[in-house]
């Protein structure tokens, strides 16, 4: 039986991703699941009473091009193993599309594979780094300001202030609300992956305004040659470049520390430009944020675009047969004035509706997309233009697995 879960589903929507997840131990007492979890935006797939799928929703906002919009951030995606291929999960993403109120939909894949074919495209990259810490520093000129070191539970209130001043300019950033800091704050020992407590670093400029915070673990270790320790980086959240650029220079000089380590960084992250060795910064990318657009003409006319633009776009969708067929959209002067109409004349292009989410943050060229096959122009010049138009000043990036 497909249904929405309820509060009573708490213990076994806890199994069923247990199982599915392959997590040893028992769970932890200290874990905050509750604090975020939303039961009624869970559908899941009962069996003999026992929840043996399920696919859940985070009700967030995320920055994307020129706004911050409310997207469904998918999580806690599971079938149990012996119920596997048969459907399951394309029964309950099914209806959690057609329930969604959000135009937009986005997730972290376990597999890559998995989501392309219920029409998501990867929208921004993942870049991990894997730095030599002594082989890098970083060539910007010493800013003004001082650092503070702080528990980040007990900083929370300074940590989202700088937070939110700086999400609506990250593309791809989550909205946080107070349960979710509480959450990503509460530093349960068995998430620590055997590294010291969570620590933060605040940077206040000569006016002690805090303008940018870092959380870190130090991961310890010590061989024949001496030490060989880890700075493991969770988070940089910076509102200025000073603040940025002084909160690496210390990430990059921690005493004993041969390493540093930092997921979720994007492609363009600000460090690769700031390094007198950028090469020994050991970047590694993936993929990240996997996007959906549910509501094509909401989807479109939310964001902004970098340029005008009219173009029709010719758009297959498999599963949501209300955004499939040929939209026009015109984009006025300064990148405002954005309409998107069903459209009767010549398509320019034709491309699935898992490339329109691909380039929906403005991290992906459609022009990159036609390379790959993946987009077909119709009339020259019309990819050149949408993909100037898509694009973004910004690289997007996920700041956090979700
Ligand atoms: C956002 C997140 O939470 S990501 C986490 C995803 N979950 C996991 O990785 C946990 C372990 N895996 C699982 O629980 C399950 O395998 C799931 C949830 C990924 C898939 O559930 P299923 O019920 O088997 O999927 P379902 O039967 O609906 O498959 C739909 C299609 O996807 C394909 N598919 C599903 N999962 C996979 C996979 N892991 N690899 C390759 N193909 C897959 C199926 O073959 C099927 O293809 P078809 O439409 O061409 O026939």
């Amino acid at each position: 039986m497909l249904r929405t879960a309820t509060a009573d589903d708490r213990d076994g929507l806890v199994k069923a991703r247990r199982e599915a997840f392959g997590m040893t131990g028992s769970v932890s007492p200290d874990e905050t699941f509750h604090l975020v979890v939303e039961f009624d935006r869970n559908h899941i797939v009962e069996h003999d009473g026992q929840v043996v799928g399920a696919v859940g929703v985070f009700t967030r906002d995320m920055a994307v091009p020129g706004a911050v919009i409310p997207v469904a951030h998918v999580t806690g995606v599971v079938v149990s193993p012996v119920h596997t291929r048969r459907g399951l999960l394309r029964r309950m993403i099914t209806d959690q599309m057609d329930a969604a109120p959000e135009a937009v939909a986005a997730l972290w894949a376990s597999e890559g594979r998995i989501y392309q074919r219920f029409g998501y495209g990867m929208a921004a990259q993942n870049v991990t780094i894997r730095a030599d810490r002594r082989e890098l520093s970083v060539t910007a000129p010493p800013a003004p300001g001082t650092l503070r070191a702080a528990v980040p539970s007990e900083v929370v209130e300074e940590l989202s202030q700088v937070y939110s001043r700086v999400l609506p300019t990250r593309i791809g950033w989550s909205s946080r609300s107070e349960a979710w800091w509480r959450h990503l704050t509460a530093d349960q020992e068995s998430r620590r992956d055997g590294g010291t407590a969570a620590r933060a670093v605040l940077f206040e400029n000569p006016d002690g305004v805090v303008e940018g915070y870092a959380r870190f673990r130090i991961k310890p270790g010590w061989d024949d040659n001496g030490p060989k320790q880890e700075v493991n980086v969770i988070e940089v959240v910076a509102a200025t470049t000073a603040a940025y650029a002084e909160l690496y220079r210390f990430l990059l000089r921690i005493d004993l520390s041969r390493s540093l380590v930092q997921g979720c960084s994007s492609v363009d992250e600000p460090l690769f430009h700031m390094l007198n060795e950028p090469r020994h910064l050991g970047r590694r990318a993936g993929d990240g944020l996997w996007v959906r657009v549910i509501d094509l003409p909401r989807a479109l006319t939310a964001r902004r675009y970098a340029a005008p633009v009219d173009v029709v776009l010719e758009v297959t969708d498999s599963m949501i047969k209300t955004n499939a067929g040929r939209w026009r959209l015109r984009v006025g002067a300064g990148g405002a004035l954005v309409t998107c109409t069903p459209a009767d004349g010549e398509a320019d292009l034709t491309l699935d509706i898992a490339d329109v989410a691909a380039a929906y943050l403005g991290g992906t060229p459609l022009g990159a997309l036609q390379l790959a096959g993946r987009v077909r122009e119709h009339r020259p010049g019309a990819v050149a233009a949408a993909s100037t138009a898509f694009g973004w000043p910004v690289t997007p990036n996920s700041i956090e697995i979700f």
